[in-house]
């Protein structure tokens, strides 16, 4: 097992008092593994990654166990956690340039992840050869010219050409986990296949256990073995990935698929799931999707389903498979 949590409880400090994001919420995850977490807008699945990498802002309060490799993260101190972050635990963001030190240059930032990476192998290496594992690195993620990327600072690049840095970084110092909140977003479709490609071979080819945050079921599915859809703090199913695209079971999930366009007329109406999610200061009673789904009935309104086993590997919380 690369992660198991337990019990995971995140809340925020807000003007508004406290606001409980995620409750009770469980995930287990194989070494390799790759899981996609999806959901609209506010579902929480940025506080979840932040969550996992102890990355959350000050006002954020979590509990629980989120248990990497045998060692619970939420018991470490911030020393021992920045001593395994970028190697047990790495994060991409949707914006790469958080994830760089504005006034050093890629070199330098690149050079020292290869020196980390090194020390924490117990290892030595010569300054040439940190030189070559930086160049391969930025090769491999097919920057051209990786000998003018280095000497350049973050900013100086275009936005596909930072996530791709980024990736590099996450190739040398190739950590077990790699948390990927929405990557792509912020880049053109061509730049968001090549980048999701490279995140795959990083999962395919070394290994690396993948959780990709996005708001996106096709990117999911192309990314991801198994898909988490989220709703209102809540996962709503869990499944396989082509499973849950095939046959989807809760009636979030069915909206969700519903709302993908899936051809090129021009007089499609698209659909669209009805209402918004609710606030977390103002939860429903009952399942928090029963104020927006067409097959609520009189038990959804009052009373929260449990995440349940359907078969093998998927679950689904809805009344409708108790
Ligand atoms: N720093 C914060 N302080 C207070 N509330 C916060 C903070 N960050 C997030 N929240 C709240 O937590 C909830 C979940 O937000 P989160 O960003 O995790 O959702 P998300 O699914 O990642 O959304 P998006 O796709 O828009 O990034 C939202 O209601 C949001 O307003």
């Amino acid at each position: 097992m690369l992660l198991e949590i337990k019990n995971l409880k995140v809340s925020y400090k807000t003007v508004n008092g406290k606001t409980t994001v995620l409750n009770n919420f469980e995930l287990n995850m194989d070494r390799g593994d790759s899981i996609a977490i999806v959901g609209e807008s506010g579902s929480g699945k940025s506080t979840l990654g932040g969550a996992i990498a102890r990355l959350l802002p000050p006002s954020g309060e979590e509990s629980g166990e989120i248990i990497l490799n045998d060692q619970n993260l939420l018991s470490l101190t911030e020393e021992q956690m920045t001593k395994i972050r970028g190697t047990e635990v790495f994060m991409i963001f949707q914006n790469p340039l958080n994830s760089l030190n504005p006034v050093k240059t890629v070199g330098f930032q690149l050079s020292e992840a290869a020196q980390i990476k090194a020390q924490r192998n117990g290892t030595s290496v010569a300054p040439e050869e940190i030189n070559k594992i930086v160049v391969d690195a930025l090769k491999s993620v097919r920057l051209p010219d990786p000998d003018q990327i280095v000497k350049r600072y973050p900013h100086e690049l275009s936005g596909g050409q930072v996530q791709r840095v980024v990736i590099a970084m996450a190739l040398i110092l190739r950590p077990k986990l790699l948390i990927a909140d929405e990557p792509t977003t912020a880049l053109d479709v061509t730049i968001q296949a090549q980048v999701i490609n490279l995140l795959k071979a990083l999962n395919k080819e070394y290994g690396m256990g993948i959780i990709f945050i996005t708001h996106d079921l096709s990117l999911a599915y192309v990314i991801s073995k198994k898909i988490i859809v989220m709703y209102a703090g809540t996962i709503m199913e869990l499944n396989e990935s082509s499973d849950l695209i095939k046959h989807p079971d809760h009636p979030y999930t069915i909206g969700l698929l519903k709302s993908v366009p899936t051809d090129y007329k021009t007089n499609t109406r698209l659909f669209y799931i009805k209402g918004s999610p609710p606030s977390f200061f103002n939860l429903p009673k009952g399942c928090r999707y029963s104020p927006r789904c067409d097959k609520a009935f009189g038990k959804c309104h009052e009373f929260e389903p449990s995440l349940i086993d359907v078969s093998n590997g998927h679950k689904v919380r809805c009344w409708l498979f108790e």
